[in-house]
């Protein structure tokens, strides 16, 4: 992942640090592990962009990378927003690593749901602005990823997709995903959209509210850093405040139940009817290329 920004030097362990320029004045930060680059220039607004060819899979490296950048970057004062995108072309990410949930042990299924419950709640509950530059494809946890966001500019291409395909895996999406998706389209068009596992190209998710714009590609990031900069120009008090009132209820619900999800989690992925299924998605997706 790559992750950039300005501020206060705070991360980078094994990375470059932040600069300071001869003045005494902060300039930039290249930070950010081998998955994403991570950059925090003097606006306040961080870039954060995924590299983890070759389609972004969230494995637990990346998830854990992605948690601990995510916390970084909160615990940053000078950093207000982050913008988050890919470095891969037409893929923005392919959601969780399959590989990740086949043929593994227990304990390697109850580490890796732990994962992406944290990034999940880091990301939803987060205090910055967050705003999805979605440049690419973004299937079920790429989608969530994108929806956890406050805000999401999809690049117009319609041979991108977005959507909670996990019922087209012979998979249920969890119920914090239905209640991040259900918050952003509303509930009939959640229902359509998880019991038939689809994937909407980009003009049709624009017309479901699942995106909140469409740009050509080229103008992506000159967008986000728009919308990024009407959203800062309000208080941070009183948009956090307002943010935590409608997302509390969702992310209360998973802190609460988090281990029984956990253990529902490995329960379902453990039996060999949902296995065989995940190995013949993962087949479908290697004969499909060949
Ligand atoms: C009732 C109780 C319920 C409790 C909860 C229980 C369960 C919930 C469980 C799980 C929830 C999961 C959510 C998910 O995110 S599952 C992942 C869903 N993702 C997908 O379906 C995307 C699949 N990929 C694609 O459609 C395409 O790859 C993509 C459009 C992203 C890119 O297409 P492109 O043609 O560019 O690239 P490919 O040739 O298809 O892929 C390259 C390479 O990458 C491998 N790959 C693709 N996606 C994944 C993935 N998600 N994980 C792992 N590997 C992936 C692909 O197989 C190719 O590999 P190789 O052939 O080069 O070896």
């Amino acid at each position: 992942m790559l992750l950039s920004g300005s501020g206060k030097p705070q991360f980078g362990e094994g990375n470059r640090e932040v600069g300071e320029a001869p003045l005494g004045r902060p300039v930039w930060a290249a930070v950010g592990g081998s998955l994403m680059s991570l950059c925090l220039p003097f606006t306040g607004v961080a870039t954060m962009k995924f590299k983890s060819p070759p389609v972004n899979s969230l494995s637990l490296e990346f998830l854990t990378e992605f948690s601990i950048s995510l916390e970084k970057l909160e615990n940053n004062r000078a950093c207000r927003g982050v913008i988050i995108t890919s470095t891969l072309p037409k893929i923005f990410s392919s959601g969780l690593d399959i590989t990740e949930m086949c043929g593994k042990s227990m304990e390697h299924y109850t580490e890796f749901w732990r994962a992406v419950q944290e990034m999940w709640l880091r990301l939803y509950g987060s205090n910055m602005v967050t705003v999805a530059a979605v440049n690419g494809s973004s299937p079920a946890g790429g989608c969530l990823v994108a929806m956890s966001c406050d805000y999401r500019i999809m690049a117009e291409n319609p041979k991108f997709s977005i959507g909670l395909n996990e019922a087209q895996l012979g998979i249920v999406a969890p119920f914090w995903f239905k209640d991040t998706f259900v918050n952003v389209v509303g509930h009939r068009i959640a229902e359509r959209s998880l019991q038939l596992g689809s994937l909407h190209p980009a003009p049709e998710a624009h017309k479901l509210g699942l995106v909140d714009e469409l740009v050509p590609e080229e103008k992506l990031m000159e967008r986000a850093a728009a919308v990024m900069a009407q959203w800062l120009a309000l208080p941070d008090h009183a948009r956090q405040l307002t943010k935590t009132m409608m997302r509390k209820a969702v992310l209360d619900r998973l802190v609460a139940h988090r281990e029984e999800d956990i253990k529902n989690f490995v329960t379902f992925v453990s039996k060999e009817s949902i296995q065989k299924s995940l190995r013949m998605y993962m087949e479908m997706l290697k004969k499909r290329k060949s």
